[in-house]
């Protein structure tokens, strides 16, 4: 096995009683020393692959590997794994220093390499100085630095994060993003961290999985999957996006909306039906001559970079508009695109299936 994965899921489901499974066959990999995020809406099954990860559930069907060994049995405290909870789970009653020193001491390390191992992780989130406080007197994002440190003062290999930053207001939790992404690239260990939030996966990580019914929908790069969602769940989930059925004519041709139009894709079937995706912010407004579509606008909202357009084709279909030009609600204007921003997405397509699709578009086209 390749030696930069630290993690590999293969096939692993996890069912409790006869309940529907939560997981269902999950296989993947996670490479030492990169930010991961597990992204998908409440009760998908993030919480639960982190769980899986920490060794506090074991697998129904499958296994799991930590560098190249198979865990499945392995009791959390004997994998070199630290989780960061929602609430941190802090202990109160004792002051910044002793949560930290607190796994140390049941290791029962000598107090003087527990000093040492205590202010380095202190200092590795900034908390210098703060050892005698109280939890209780320390800020939301102060507590969120405590439960980091405790985690790596352990010097694991693999911290998960769960959902750490949902507790905080907006403007701690931009900074705590900014903040948490910088420790990952300074301690270069690997990172997992579970949102619901879409932006702060984009934001943060240099993988995500994308998650929905206990499956792993799409997994790849932020600009992968935003550029290239895989099916509707995750183009709806990842960004805001315009959603129509479309039929494939033969390579190069897409129709959607009664037109016909090019489009960078093939590989389908001949008047296979699919599915259309093009962001908002690749339609550009113009005139109703020289737009692709014309379109009718229903609504305008100023939202500081960009104006949202809602409009409506002649079919009924809604389209949104992300663009720095104004237009005016009643008029009809045209919308144009480039090919480029025509996704076409396949029905019941797997990630190898697309994966393998997309790798051919990159050959020399005809
Ligand atoms: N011990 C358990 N017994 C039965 N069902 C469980 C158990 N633990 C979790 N589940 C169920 O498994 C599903 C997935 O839960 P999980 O906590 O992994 O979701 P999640 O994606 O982390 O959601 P959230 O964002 O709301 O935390 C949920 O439907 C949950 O009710």
């Amino acid at each position: 096995m390749n030696s930069d994965i630290i993690i590999r899921f293969e096939h692993v489901t996890k069912q409790y009683d006869d309940d529907p499974a939560i997981l269902d066959d999950v296989s993947f990999e996670i490479e030492r020393g990169k930010f991961y995020t597990l992204l998908g809406p409440s009760g998908c099954g993030k919480t639960t692959i982190l769980r899986l990860i920490a060794g506090f559930i074991a697998p129904t069907k499958g296994n799991i590997y930590i560098n190249g060994k198979i865990v499945n049995d392995v009791p959390a405290n004997r994998r070199q794994v630290n989780t960061v909870f929602q609430d941190y789970a802090l202990f109160p009653h004792l002051n910044v220093y002793e949560n930290v020193a607190f796994g140390l001491r049941i290791k029962k390390m000598k107090a003087a390499v527990i000093e040492q191992k205590v202010k380095e992780a202190l200092k590795f989130v900034n908390l210098e100085g703060y050892e005698n406080r109280e939890i209780s007197e320390m800020s939301g994002g102060q507590r969120q630095r405590v439960a980091i440190a405790r985690a790596i003062v352990n010097e694991p290999e693999v911290i998960l994060l769960d959902e750490p930053l949902s507790a905080l207001d907006l403007k701690l939790r931009t900074e705590m993003q900014y903040e948490l992404r910088e420790l990952q690239r300074r301690l270069g260990i690997t990172f997992i961290f579970v949102t619901h939030d879409q932006e702060e996966a984009l934001a943060m990580s240099d993988e995500i999985f994308v998650i929905n019914n206990g499956k792993i929908q799409q997994s790849g790069t932020p600009t992968d999957i935003y550029d290239e969602p895989i099916n509707r769940f995750v183009a709806d989930f990842i960004g805001e996006s315009n959603i129509l059925p479309g039929k494939m004519i033969k390579d190069f041709v897409v129709e959607f909306n009664g037109h016909a139009f090019e489009c960078v894709d093939r590989g389908f079937h001949p008047n296979e039906p699919v599915e259309i995706v093009i962001r908002p912010e690749d339609l550009e407004i113009t005139t109703p001559e020289k737009g692709n579509l014309k379109v009718r606008v229903d609504t305008q909202l100023f939202r500081g970079v960009h104006y949202e357009i809602c409009c409506y084709d002649e079919e009924g279909n809604e389209w949104l508009v992300h663009s720095t030009k104004k237009a005016k609600v009643g008029d009809t204007i045209g919308l144009y695109f480039e090919p480029e921003a025509i996704h076409v997405m396949r029905f019941g397509e797997t990630e190898e299936e697309f994966d393998r699709r997309l790798e051919a578009y990159d050959e020399v086209r005809p």
